[in-house]
């Protein structure tokens, strides 16, 4: 049977690199994919990978039906084996119910990648579609990490290393950029605290701290 998968998990997880590798098995098999995207760091029309790897993809536009593209594609006598949508949580929920039509009524898998929560910790309106309509929901096996070494759950929006919680839901951007806006996985403590790898890194170097924490403290 046919399946709509929802691979979710935080920024800098590995999902692209996940998207990319099924992309290869399936070529290399002789299957055809159809890959859409929507503002991939690398550019328009890319699916790229902090590994390096990218390959050219279909961007969603606003308002863009998906299911309506499939069919002129296959109708056109285009081929279509699968269907990867990397960045899903930008697509609008419309277009999540799209890509559950064209598992029901085209018979395709679709492979969905993206974050589930913003900056704010507040669903993608894309994202909760999927998880209300995916098959299944898939955790990436590599975890990803906070600056403490728990499991990183949270995206943090940063500026300057300081994490904002205020501005547009949508800032297209990367880890490790602490200059400007960037972004920082967090454990759901320190995204609660507000406790990024910079400001942990000041606070431990501020005379006012302690140099030995409280028995049973926990930062
Ligand atoms: N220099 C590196 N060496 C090994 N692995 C790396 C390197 N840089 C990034 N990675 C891996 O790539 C992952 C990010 O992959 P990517 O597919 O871009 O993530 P996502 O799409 O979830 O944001 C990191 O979690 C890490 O495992
Ligand atoms: C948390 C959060 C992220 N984004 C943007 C930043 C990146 O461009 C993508 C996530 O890409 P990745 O491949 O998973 O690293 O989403 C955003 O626009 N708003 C947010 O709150």
């Amino acid at each position: 049977m046919p399946e709509l998968v929802f691979f979710s998990g935080t920024m800098d997880c590995g999902k692209s690199t996940l998207a990319l590798q099924i992309e290869h098995n399936r070529s290399a098999r002789g299957l055809t994919g159809i890959i859409f995207t929507r503002d991939d760091r690398a550019g328009e029309g890319k699916l790229s990978s902090r590994l390096g790897l990218v390959t050219d993809a279909v961007e969603v536009e606003d308002g863009q039906d998906l299911y309506a593209y499939l069919v002129d594609h296959l109708s056109q006598g285009g081929r279509a084996d699968y269907v990867i949508a990397d960045e899903a949580q930008f697509l609008a929920p419309e277009q999540i119910d799209q890509l559950a039509r064209v598992v029901d009524d085209l018979d395709l898998d679709v492979y969905a990648f993206g974050i589930t929560t913003d900056f704010r910790s507040k669903l993608f309106p894309g994202s909760q579609r999927l998880v209300e309509l995916a098959d299944r929901v898939e955790v990436l096996q590599v975890e990803a990490l906070c600056w403490c070494g728990a499991r990183a759950t949270h995206n943090a929006r940063t500026v300057g290393g300081e994490m904002v919680v205020e501005g547009a839901q949508v800032v297209v951007g990367d880890v490790n950029q602490a200059d400007d806006i960037g972004y920082e996985v967090l454990c759901r403590r320190h995204h609660r605290r507000r406790m990024t790898a910079g400001t942990a890194r000041a606070a431990a170097l501020s005379p006012d701290v302690l140099p030995v924490p409280p028995a049973g403290a926990r930062f």
